[in-house]
C-alpha cells in the first residue's frame, strides 16, 4: 500500500496506511486548475486516538532510547531517500499547491533534504549543560543535564509551504527521540503521506510518525490538540488558530512552539543600489505568490527614490510569468484556493475604499481555458495608504504590498515597528553601519539586511507579539523538543 493510490490520499497510523472510509473524505484540489485530483479520508476521533496511542507505544517500545547515532543515521538515510524519489516530492508538493515547478525543486524539496541532514548534523553534535558547584566548606557538587524526548509531539503545519515547513518540524522532533503526530493543512495532504513511504523505508519504527488528514474544529486538528496523550504541539499558522490552540492545551499547560502570521516591513533607504534592492523587494513580495509568511507586504521607500522604486516594482510585476506550473519560465503560481481568492480579493476591495492606488493587479488574470479554474490572481503594488489602513494592518498573505514613503530612519523604524505582528523585517541600505543599527531595531524575530529569506537553519527562528512563541531552528529546536533532567551529585 503507498500513500496515494486508487485515487486516495490515505492516513499513516501504526506504521500502516488506513483504509480509506468514503463516508468521511475530502477533496484534493489542484490550485492550478480547480480540478479535483484525489479524495482524501479525514481521519476521525478514533483514529486520531488510535494515532496517539500508537506514538505513545512506540516511544515506550524503545524509540525513545534509540541512541543518538542510530537516530540521526536514520535522518540521513530519509534524507537520502527523499533525494532518490526527489521528482515525486516536487509532483506532490505541484499537486497540493499549484506552485511552479523551478520553486517546488529549488525551495520546498531542496528545504526538505537541508532540514533532515541539519538536525541530524546539530543532534549528532549536541553536548549536556554540566557545571562543578563550589559550595561552603570547600565542598563541591556536580550539575549536568541530560535531556529527554519531549514525547508525543503534535505537529500541525499549514498550506504554503507544506514539506518545507513539516520536516522543519519533524526532523529536529525525531531526532530528539521523539513520535510524531502530523496533521497537514487540509488544502495539502499529499507529501506528508508521501514522507511516511520514505521514513518507513528507511527503517522508522511503526508508530513513531503518524499522519492524520482533516480540518481544524471538530475534525482532526482539534481532535488532536485535546488529546490528552499529547505532551506539546508544535504549531505553524495563522495568529488567530495560534491562539485557540493555545487556549486549547492550556488546560493541561502543554507546551507550544507557534510560528503564525506577519505583516513584514521593509525599509528602503535613499542610498540604495535600485537595481538590486528592486529584486530582493520583488523576491519578498511575490515569492510563493505571497503565500509565506516571510513576504513583505509593506514598503517603506525614502522618499526621494520613491517613484524609482515604485516604477521599477511595477515593471519587476509585470515581468513575472503566471501559468502553467509544469514550465520552467513560470515564476508565479495561483493562491491556494477560491476561499483564499476571495479573501485576497476582498482586501483589494477594501483597499480602493480606503483610498489606495493600484499601481499594477488588483484583479484575476485570463490565463486561458485550461487555467480558468485556478485560484489565481493578479501581483498587485499600491500607494496612497497610510498605516492606519486595514491593508497596512492585517495579514492578507497574496502578492500584493502598499508601497509608503518615508523621510527620516527615525520615521521608518516608527513605522515599520507600528504592528502587532513581529515575524521579519528587512532594511535596504548601502551604509551597513545603518543597515545594522535599524535591523537591530525592528521588533521581529529575523531582520535581513540587503537580502530576504536567506535562512541559517542553525539560527533560532519565530516571532514576537502575533507572530508566534518560541523560537526553534538549531539549539532552540533541542530545547523544544527534549525535556531536561538536571542531575546534582554531592562530591
Ligand atoms: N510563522 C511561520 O513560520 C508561518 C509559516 C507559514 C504560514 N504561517 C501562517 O499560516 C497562515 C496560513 O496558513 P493556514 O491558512 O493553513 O493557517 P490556519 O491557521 O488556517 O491552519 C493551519 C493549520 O492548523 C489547522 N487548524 C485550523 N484550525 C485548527 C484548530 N482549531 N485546532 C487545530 N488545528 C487547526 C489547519 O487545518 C492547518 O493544518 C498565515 O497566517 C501565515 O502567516 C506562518
Ligand atoms: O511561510 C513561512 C515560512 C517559514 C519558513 C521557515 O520556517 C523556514 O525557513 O525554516
Amino acid at each position: 500500500m503507498t500513500s496515494q493510490c486508487d485515487g486516495w490520499i490515505r492516513n499513516y497510523v501504526d506504521g500502516s496506511y488506513v483504509e480509506p472510509d468514503e463516508s468521511s473524505s475530502f477533496d484534493q484540489v489542484d490550485p492550478a486548475t480547480g480540478r479535483v485530483l484525489a479524495r482524501v479520508h479525514e481521519a476521525d476521533k478514533a483514529l486520531v486516538d488510535r494515532a496517539v496511542t500508537s506514538a505513545r507505544r512506540a516511544l515506550d517500545n524503545g524509540w525513545a532510547d534509540t541512541p543518538v547515532r542510530e537516530r540521526t543515521a536514520l535522518l540521513r538515510r530519509a534524507a537520502d531517500r527523499i533525494e532518490e524519489r526527489f521528482e515525486e516530492f516536487v509532483a506532490a508538493e505541484m499537486a497540493d499547491t499549484g506552485k511552479p515547478i523551478t520553486q517546488a525543486r529549488e525551495l520546498d524539496v531542496a528545504r526538505a533534504l537541508t532540514n533532515f541532514r541539519t538536525f541530524a548534523d546539530i543532534v549528532a553534535a549536541a553536548g549536556q549543560e554540566s557545571f562543578v558547584t563550589d559550595l561552603a566548606g570547600g565542598k563541591q557538587a556536580l550539575n549536568y543535564a541530560i535531556r529527554k524526548p519531549l514525547g508525543v509531539v503534535a505537529v500541525i503545519v499549514p498550506w504554503n509551504l507544506p514539506l518545507l515547513l513539516l520536516t522543519w518540524k519533524v526532523a529536529p522532533a525525531l531526532a530528539c527521540g521523539n513520535s510524531v503526530v502530523v496533521k497537514p493543512s487540509e488544502e495539502t495532504p499529499a507529501t506528508a503521506s508521501l514522507l511516511a513511504e520514505v521514513l518507513e523505508e528507511v527503517g522508522l519504527p511503526a508508530g513513531v510518525y503518524n499522519v492524520v488528514h482533516g480540518f481544524g474544529a471538530n475534525s482532526a486538528g482539534e481532535f488532536l490538540t485535546t488529546h490528552p496523550g499529547i505532551d506539546g504541539v508544535t504549531f505553524t499558522g495563522s495568529s488567530a488558530t495560534g491562539s485557540h490552540v493555545m487556549k486549547t492545551v492550556a488546560p493541561r499547560v502543554r507546551p507550544v512552539s507557534f510560528e503564525l502570521g506577519g505583516k513584514n516591513a521593509a525599509i528602503v533607504f535613499d542610498d540604495v543600489d535600485i537595481d538590486e534592492a528592486l529584486t530582493g523587494l520583488t523576491k519578498s513580495v511575490f515569492t510563493n505568490t505571497g503565500q509565506v509568511c516571510l513576504c513583505t507586504e509593506r514598503v517603506y521607500v525614502h522618499r526621494s527614490i520613491f517613484d524609482d522604486i515604485a516604477g521599477g516594482l511595477v515593471e519587476r510585476a509585470a515581468g513575472l510569468r503566471l501559468g502553467d506550473p509544469t514550465l520552467d519560465a513560470t515564476t508565479t503560481g495561483p493562491l491556494i484556493s477560491q476561499a483564499h481568492r476571495k479573501k485576497v480579493l476582498d482586501y483589494f476591495e477594501i483597499a480602493e475604499q480606503e483610498g489606495a492606488k493600484v499601481l499594477t493587479g488588483g484583479g484575476i488574470p485570463d490565463l486561458g481555458q485550461e487555467l480558468s479554474g485556478g485560484s489565481w490572481i493578479e501581483p498587485t503594488l499600491w500607494t496612497g495608504l497610510t498605516n492606519k489602513d486595514r491593508v497596512v494592518r492585517e495579514e492578507i498573505f497574496g502578492p500584493v504590498a502598499a508601497l509608503i514613503p518615508f523621510e527620516t530612519e527615525a520615521e521608518a523604524i516608527a513605522l515599520a515597528n507600528d504592528t502587532e505582528y513581529g515575524l521579519a523585517a528587512s532594511v535596504w541600505t548601502n551604509d551597513l553601519r545603518r543597515g545594522h543599527r535599524v535591523a537591530q531595531k525592528m521588533n521581529v524575530g529575523i531582520s535581513w539586511v540587503n537580502t530576504w529569506f536567506t535562512r541559517e537553519l542553525r539560527s533560532p527562528f519565530g516571532g514576537m507579539g502575533l507572530s508566534g512563541i518560541g523560537r526553534e531552528g538549531g539549539e532552540s529546536s533541542l530545547h523544544f523538543y527534549t525535556e531536561p533532567t538536571n542531575v546534582c551529585v554531592q562530591l
